[in-house]
Protein backbone atom coordinates (compact mmCIF):
# COMPACT_ATOMS: atom_id res chain seq x y z
CA UNK A 1 0.00 0.00 0.00
CA UNK A 2 1.05 3.44 -0.68
CA UNK A 3 2.77 5.02 2.62
CA UNK A 4 1.84 9.06 0.70
CA UNK A 5 1.99 11.30 -1.90
CA UNK A 6 3.05 14.36 -2.25
CA UNK A 7 1.25 16.83 -4.82
CA UNK A 8 2.87 20.17 -6.20
CA UNK A 9 0.84 23.03 -6.78
CA UNK A 10 1.63 26.49 -8.47
CA UNK A 11 0.20 29.75 -7.12
CA UNK A 12 -1.61 31.77 -10.16
CA UNK A 13 -1.42 35.88 -11.08
CA UNK A 14 -4.49 36.98 -12.98
CA UNK A 15 -2.95 39.14 -16.17
CA UNK A 16 -6.41 40.13 -16.95
CA UNK A 17 -9.52 40.11 -14.47
CA UNK A 18 -12.50 41.44 -16.27
CA UNK A 19 -15.53 41.67 -13.75
CA UNK A 20 -18.97 41.73 -14.73
CA UNK A 21 -21.89 42.96 -13.24
CA UNK A 22 -23.07 40.95 -9.36
CA UNK A 23 -24.86 38.01 -10.22
CA UNK A 24 -28.74 36.57 -8.70
CA UNK A 25 -25.75 34.25 -7.28
CA UNK A 26 -23.61 36.45 -5.19
CA UNK A 27 -20.90 35.71 -7.47
CA UNK A 28 -19.52 37.98 -10.52
CA UNK A 29 -19.11 36.61 -14.20
CA UNK A 30 -15.54 37.05 -15.30
CA UNK A 31 -13.22 37.03 -18.04
CA UNK A 32 -10.19 36.09 -15.70
CA UNK A 33 -6.87 35.55 -17.51
CA UNK A 34 -4.84 33.07 -15.36
CA UNK A 35 -0.94 32.78 -15.73
CA UNK A 36 0.50 29.74 -13.34
CA UNK A 37 3.84 31.21 -11.97
CA UNK A 38 6.48 29.62 -9.95
CA UNK A 39 5.77 29.76 -6.40
CA UNK A 40 4.58 27.09 -4.81
CA UNK A 41 2.96 24.89 -1.97
CA UNK A 42 3.12 20.81 -1.61
CA UNK A 43 0.34 18.86 -0.16
CA UNK A 44 1.18 15.56 0.83
CA UNK A 45 -1.14 12.74 2.15
CA UNK A 46 -1.00 9.47 3.61
CA UNK A 47 -3.49 6.90 5.68
CA UNK A 48 -4.40 8.18 9.21
CA UNK A 49 -6.96 7.04 11.66
CA UNK A 50 -9.38 10.47 10.74
CA UNK A 51 -9.01 13.40 9.01
CA UNK A 52 -6.03 15.65 10.36
CA UNK A 53 -4.60 18.95 8.70
CA UNK A 54 -1.20 19.97 9.82
CA UNK A 55 0.64 22.86 8.03
CA UNK A 56 4.52 24.40 7.87
CA UNK A 57 5.94 28.10 6.04
CA UNK A 58 6.43 31.46 6.53
CA UNK A 59 2.41 31.90 6.91
CA UNK A 60 1.22 28.75 8.69
CA UNK A 61 -0.10 30.51 11.41
CA UNK A 62 -3.08 31.96 9.18
CA UNK A 63 -4.12 28.85 7.60
CA UNK A 64 -7.34 27.50 9.41
CA UNK A 65 -6.49 23.31 10.57
CA UNK A 66 -9.98 22.49 10.92
CA UNK A 67 -12.60 21.34 8.41
CA UNK A 68 -13.12 24.32 6.45
CA UNK A 69 -9.35 24.32 5.65
CA UNK A 70 -10.22 23.62 1.10
CA UNK A 71 -7.44 20.73 1.44
CA UNK A 72 -9.17 18.57 3.70
CA UNK A 73 -12.86 19.85 1.86
CA UNK A 74 -10.90 18.00 -0.81
CA UNK A 75 -10.63 15.14 0.78
CA UNK A 76 -13.99 15.10 1.84
CA UNK A 77 -15.35 16.14 -1.36
CA UNK A 78 -13.99 13.12 -3.14
CA UNK A 79 -14.44 10.50 -0.21
CA UNK A 80 -17.94 11.39 -0.12
CA UNK A 81 -18.43 11.10 -4.15
CA UNK A 82 -16.56 7.49 -3.75
CA UNK A 83 -18.55 6.59 -0.43
CA UNK A 84 -15.53 5.95 1.76
CA UNK A 85 -13.96 7.71 4.85
CA UNK A 86 -11.60 10.91 4.21
CA UNK A 87 -9.41 9.09 6.89
CA UNK A 88 -5.87 10.88 5.72
CA UNK A 89 -3.59 13.38 7.43
CA UNK A 90 -2.99 16.41 5.09
CA UNK A 91 0.49 18.01 5.40
CA UNK A 92 0.82 21.74 3.74
CA UNK A 93 4.06 22.90 2.79
CA UNK A 94 2.76 26.36 2.07
CA UNK A 95 5.33 28.48 0.27
CA UNK A 96 2.16 30.89 -1.24
CA UNK A 97 1.07 34.07 0.29
CA UNK A 98 -1.61 33.18 2.12
CA UNK A 99 -4.75 35.99 1.71
CA UNK A 100 -2.75 37.46 -0.73
CA UNK A 101 -4.66 37.03 -4.26
CA UNK A 102 -2.43 34.10 -5.06
CA UNK A 103 -4.37 31.00 -4.96
CA UNK A 104 -2.99 29.21 -2.35
CA UNK A 105 -5.91 28.23 -1.08
CA UNK A 106 -6.99 26.84 -4.29
CA UNK A 107 -3.67 25.19 -4.50
CA UNK A 108 -4.32 23.29 -1.09
CA UNK A 109 -7.83 22.14 -2.40
CA UNK A 110 -6.61 20.99 -6.22
CA UNK A 111 -3.30 19.40 -4.34
CA UNK A 112 -5.31 17.39 -1.83
CA UNK A 113 -7.69 16.32 -4.40
CA UNK A 114 -5.08 15.14 -6.77
CA UNK A 115 -3.53 13.65 -3.89
CA UNK A 116 -6.33 11.80 -2.45
CA UNK A 117 -6.72 10.33 -6.24
CA UNK A 118 -3.90 8.61 -5.96
CA UNK A 119 -3.40 7.19 -2.91
CA UNK A 120 -6.78 6.04 -2.40
CA UNK A 121 -6.35 4.68 -6.35
CA UNK A 122 -9.42 6.19 -7.19
CA UNK A 123 -9.35 6.50 -10.67
CA UNK A 124 -11.65 9.93 -11.12
CA UNK A 125 -11.27 10.85 -14.27
CA UNK A 126 -9.82 14.42 -14.96
CA UNK A 127 -14.03 15.80 -16.00
CA UNK A 128 -14.58 14.28 -12.46
CA UNK A 129 -11.56 15.99 -10.55
CA UNK A 130 -12.62 19.49 -12.49
CA UNK A 131 -16.53 18.94 -11.51
CA UNK A 132 -15.07 18.77 -7.79
CA UNK A 133 -12.40 21.90 -7.85
CA UNK A 134 -15.71 23.95 -9.24
CA UNK A 135 -17.59 23.27 -6.26
CA UNK A 136 -14.64 24.24 -4.09
CA UNK A 137 -14.13 27.12 -5.08
CA UNK A 138 -13.86 29.39 -8.43
CA UNK A 139 -10.06 29.50 -8.70
CA UNK A 140 -9.84 25.98 -8.20
CA UNK A 141 -9.97 24.44 -11.14
CA UNK A 142 -6.89 26.39 -12.37
CA UNK A 143 -5.32 25.41 -9.78
CA UNK A 144 -5.24 21.94 -11.00
CA UNK A 145 -4.75 22.44 -14.82
CA UNK A 146 -1.97 25.26 -14.58
CA UNK A 147 -0.44 26.98 -17.67
CA UNK A 148 -2.36 29.76 -19.07
CA UNK A 149 -5.80 29.91 -19.01
CA UNK A 150 -9.12 31.78 -19.79
CA UNK A 151 -11.74 31.39 -16.95
CA UNK A 152 -15.08 32.31 -17.91
CA UNK A 153 -18.14 32.08 -15.37
CA UNK A 154 -17.29 32.69 -11.97
CA UNK A 155 -13.53 31.82 -13.00
CA UNK A 156 -14.09 28.01 -13.41
CA UNK A 157 -14.92 27.29 -17.04
CA UNK A 158 -11.58 26.77 -18.43
CA UNK A 159 -9.89 26.73 -21.66
CA UNK A 160 -6.30 26.53 -22.38
CA UNK A 161 -4.52 29.20 -23.81
CA UNK A 162 -1.04 29.18 -25.74
CA UNK A 163 1.62 31.16 -24.52
CA UNK A 164 4.97 31.96 -26.34
CA UNK A 165 7.53 32.50 -23.86
CA UNK A 166 8.44 32.52 -20.11
CA UNK A 167 7.11 35.72 -18.43
CA UNK A 168 9.20 37.17 -15.33
CA UNK A 169 7.30 38.75 -12.49
CA UNK A 170 8.04 40.26 -9.44
CA UNK A 171 5.73 39.51 -6.08
CA UNK A 172 5.59 42.16 -2.89
CA UNK A 173 3.54 40.33 -0.33
CA UNK A 174 1.83 43.10 1.65
CA UNK A 175 1.28 42.89 5.61
CA UNK A 176 -1.69 40.23 6.28
CA UNK A 177 -4.55 39.58 3.66
CA UNK A 178 -7.62 40.86 2.21
CA UNK A 179 -10.62 39.02 2.08
CA UNK A 180 -11.94 38.02 -1.40
CA UNK A 181 -15.87 38.70 -0.98
CA UNK A 182 -14.38 42.04 0.80
CA UNK A 183 -12.75 43.45 -1.97
CA UNK A 184 -15.52 42.33 -4.64
CA UNK A 185 -17.79 43.85 -2.46
CA UNK A 186 -15.72 47.44 -2.85
CA UNK A 187 -15.69 46.95 -6.10
CA UNK A 188 -19.67 46.91 -6.34
CA UNK A 189 -19.94 50.03 -4.06
CA UNK A 190 -17.29 52.42 -6.40
CA UNK A 191 -18.90 51.16 -9.45
CA UNK A 192 -22.47 52.34 -7.79
CA UNK A 193 -24.94 52.56 -10.58
CA UNK A 194 -22.66 52.63 -13.53
CA UNK A 195 -23.34 50.22 -16.80
CA UNK A 196 -20.89 47.44 -15.88
CA UNK A 197 -20.10 45.93 -19.76
CA UNK A 198 -19.89 42.00 -20.49
CA UNK A 199 -16.20 41.22 -19.37
CA UNK A 200 -14.41 39.86 -22.51
CA UNK A 201 -11.10 38.76 -22.59
CA UNK A 202 -8.98 41.40 -24.70
CA UNK A 203 -7.40 40.30 -27.99
CA UNK A 204 -4.09 41.85 -27.39
CA UNK A 205 -3.34 40.66 -24.29
CA UNK A 206 -3.93 36.94 -25.47
CA UNK A 207 -1.98 37.59 -28.62
CA UNK A 208 0.78 39.15 -26.39
CA UNK A 209 1.18 35.59 -24.11
CA UNK A 210 0.69 33.81 -27.43
CA UNK A 211 4.15 35.51 -29.10
CA UNK A 212 5.58 35.42 -25.65
CA UNK A 213 5.92 39.58 -25.76
CA UNK A 214 6.65 40.66 -22.39
CA UNK A 215 6.59 44.36 -23.22
CA UNK A 216 2.79 43.71 -25.25
CA UNK A 217 1.61 42.13 -22.26
CA UNK A 218 2.54 44.98 -20.00
CA UNK A 219 0.41 46.92 -21.93
CA UNK A 220 -2.58 44.53 -21.65
CA UNK A 221 -2.78 43.68 -18.45
CA UNK A 222 -5.53 44.76 -16.49
CA UNK A 223 -7.21 44.06 -12.88
CA UNK A 224 -10.89 45.51 -12.26
CA UNK A 225 -10.30 44.81 -9.04
CA UNK A 226 -7.38 46.62 -8.38
CA UNK A 227 -9.37 50.17 -7.62
CA UNK A 228 -11.00 48.08 -4.08
CA UNK A 229 -7.70 46.59 -3.11
CA UNK A 230 -6.18 49.91 -3.50
CA UNK A 231 -9.39 51.63 -2.05
CA UNK A 232 -9.51 49.07 1.22
CA UNK A 233 -5.58 49.26 1.13
CA UNK A 234 -4.24 52.59 -0.09
CA UNK A 235 -0.72 51.51 1.15
CA UNK A 236 -0.70 49.63 -2.12
CA UNK A 237 -0.63 53.20 -4.24
CA UNK A 238 3.01 53.51 -2.80
CA UNK A 239 4.31 49.28 -3.77
CA UNK A 240 2.66 49.76 -7.21
CA UNK A 241 4.69 53.23 -7.79
CA UNK A 242 7.38 51.69 -5.85
CA UNK A 243 8.21 48.75 -8.93
CA UNK A 244 7.21 51.34 -11.84
CA UNK A 245 9.88 54.01 -10.75
CA UNK A 246 12.24 50.41 -10.68
CA UNK A 247 11.77 50.15 -13.90
CA UNK A 248 8.49 47.40 -14.13
CA UNK A 249 6.98 46.96 -17.17
CA UNK A 250 3.87 46.60 -15.35
CA UNK A 251 2.73 46.87 -11.96
CA UNK A 252 -0.87 45.93 -10.67
CA UNK A 253 -2.79 44.18 -8.07
CA UNK A 254 -2.63 40.55 -8.18
CA UNK A 255 -6.55 39.42 -8.21
CA UNK A 256 -8.38 41.08 -5.21
CA UNK A 257 -4.71 41.60 -3.38
CA UNK A 258 -3.18 42.89 -1.36
CA UNK A 259 -0.06 40.93 -3.37
CA UNK A 260 1.27 43.13 -5.45
CA UNK A 261 2.37 42.22 -9.12
CA UNK A 262 5.29 43.37 -11.63
CA UNK A 263 6.22 42.33 -15.11
CA UNK A 264 9.91 42.51 -16.17
CA UNK A 265 11.38 41.80 -19.06
CA UNK A 266 13.92 39.43 -18.09
CA UNK A 267 15.34 37.68 -15.24
CA UNK A 268 18.25 40.64 -14.81
CA UNK A 269 14.83 43.09 -14.28
CA UNK A 270 13.56 41.02 -11.72
CA UNK A 271 16.41 41.31 -9.70
CA UNK A 272 16.63 44.93 -10.05
CA UNK A 273 12.99 45.22 -9.41
CA UNK A 274 12.96 42.99 -6.35
CA UNK A 275 15.91 44.88 -4.71
CA UNK A 276 14.23 47.81 -5.14
CA UNK A 277 11.07 46.77 -3.79
CA UNK A 278 13.18 45.41 -0.74
CA UNK A 279 14.88 48.37 -0.39
CA UNK A 280 11.42 50.75 -0.77
CA UNK A 281 10.13 49.48 2.65
CA UNK A 282 6.72 49.50 1.05
CA UNK A 283 6.46 45.35 1.37
CA UNK A 284 6.90 42.75 3.21
CA UNK A 285 8.48 39.96 1.52
CA UNK A 286 9.54 40.19 -2.50
CA UNK A 287 9.55 37.28 -4.58
CA UNK A 288 10.48 36.69 -7.89
CA UNK A 289 9.05 34.00 -9.85
CA UNK A 290 8.32 33.38 -13.60
CA UNK A 291 5.17 31.39 -15.63
CA UNK A 292 3.66 29.65 -17.38
CA UNK A 293 4.21 26.66 -15.46
CA UNK A 294 2.46 23.39 -15.41
CA UNK A 295 -0.66 22.89 -12.70
CA UNK A 296 -1.01 20.02 -9.32
CA UNK A 297 1.57 17.32 -10.20
CA UNK A 298 1.97 14.50 -8.12
CA UNK A 299 5.47 13.89 -6.94
CA UNK A 300 7.72 10.62 -7.85
C1 LIG B 1 -10.41 37.20 -7.14
C2 LIG B 1 -9.97 35.85 -7.62
C3 LIG B 1 -9.31 36.05 -9.01
O1 LIG B 1 -8.81 34.86 -9.54
O2 LIG B 1 -9.02 35.18 -6.80
P1 LIG B 1 -8.04 35.75 -5.63
O3 LIG B 1 -7.29 36.90 -6.23
O4 LIG B 1 -8.90 36.19 -4.46
O5 LIG B 1 -7.12 34.61 -5.28
C4 LIG B 1 -11.16 34.87 -7.77
O6 LIG B 1 -12.19 35.39 -8.54
C5 LIG B 1 -11.69 34.40 -6.42
O7 LIG B 1 -11.87 33.03 -6.51
P2 LIG B 1 -12.07 32.12 -5.17
O8 LIG B 1 -11.15 32.60 -4.10
O9 LIG B 1 -11.96 30.70 -5.62
O10 LIG B 1 -13.51 32.51 -4.78
P3 LIG B 1 -14.75 31.62 -4.29
O11 LIG B 1 -14.31 30.84 -3.10
O12 LIG B 1 -15.37 30.90 -5.42
O13 LIG B 1 -15.75 32.78 -3.81
C6 LIG B 1 -15.50 33.56 -2.68
C7 LIG B 1 -16.34 34.81 -2.77
O14 LIG B 1 -15.76 35.71 -3.74
C8 LIG B 1 -16.76 36.38 -4.48
N1 LIG B 1 -16.65 36.01 -5.91
C9 LIG B 1 -15.81 35.02 -6.31
C10 LIG B 1 -15.70 34.71 -7.64
C11 LIG B 1 -16.49 35.42 -8.57
N2 LIG B 1 -16.44 35.15 -9.87
N3 LIG B 1 -17.32 36.40 -8.15
C12 LIG B 1 -17.40 36.71 -6.82
O15 LIG B 1 -18.16 37.62 -6.46
C13 LIG B 1 -18.10 35.95 -3.86
O16 LIG B 1 -18.39 36.89 -2.87
C14 LIG B 1 -17.76 34.60 -3.24
O17 LIG B 1 -18.61 34.28 -2.17
N1 LIG C 1 -5.28 25.55 2.55
C1 LIG C 1 -5.49 26.85 2.75
N2 LIG C 1 -4.47 27.71 2.63
C2 LIG C 1 -4.69 29.04 2.82
N3 LIG C 1 -5.86 29.58 3.16
C3 LIG C 1 -6.90 28.77 3.29
C4 LIG C 1 -6.75 27.38 3.10
N4 LIG C 1 -7.95 26.82 3.27
C5 LIG C 1 -8.80 27.82 3.57
N5 LIG C 1 -8.17 29.00 3.59
C6 LIG C 1 -8.82 30.29 3.84
O1 LIG C 1 -8.91 30.99 2.61
C7 LIG C 1 -8.64 32.39 2.78
C8 LIG C 1 -8.02 32.89 1.46
O2 LIG C 1 -6.71 32.43 1.39
P1 LIG C 1 -5.87 32.22 0.03
O3 LIG C 1 -6.47 31.19 -0.81
O4 LIG C 1 -4.45 32.01 0.46
O5 LIG C 1 -5.96 33.65 -0.61
P2 LIG C 1 -6.63 34.28 -1.90
O6 LIG C 1 -8.06 33.81 -1.95
O7 LIG C 1 -6.50 35.74 -1.70
O8 LIG C 1 -5.83 33.80 -3.06
C9 LIG C 1 -7.70 32.45 3.99
O9 LIG C 1 -7.89 33.60 4.73
C10 LIG C 1 -8.08 31.21 4.80
O10 LIG C 1 -8.96 31.53 5.84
Amino acid sequence: MTASVTVRVPAKVNVQLAVGPVRPDGFHDLANVFLAVGLHDEVTVRPADELRVTCEGPDAGQVPLDASNLAARAALALAARYGREANVHIHIAKDIPVAGGMAGGSADGAGALLACDALWGTGASREELLEICAELGSDVPFSLVGGAALGRGRGELLTPLETGGTFHWVFAVADGGLSTPAVYAECDRLRGAAEVPEPLASAALLDALRTGDAKALADAVSNDLQPAAVSLRPSLAATLAAGEEAGALAAMVSGSGPTTAFLTADPASADQVAQALHASGTCRAVRIASGPVKGATVLA
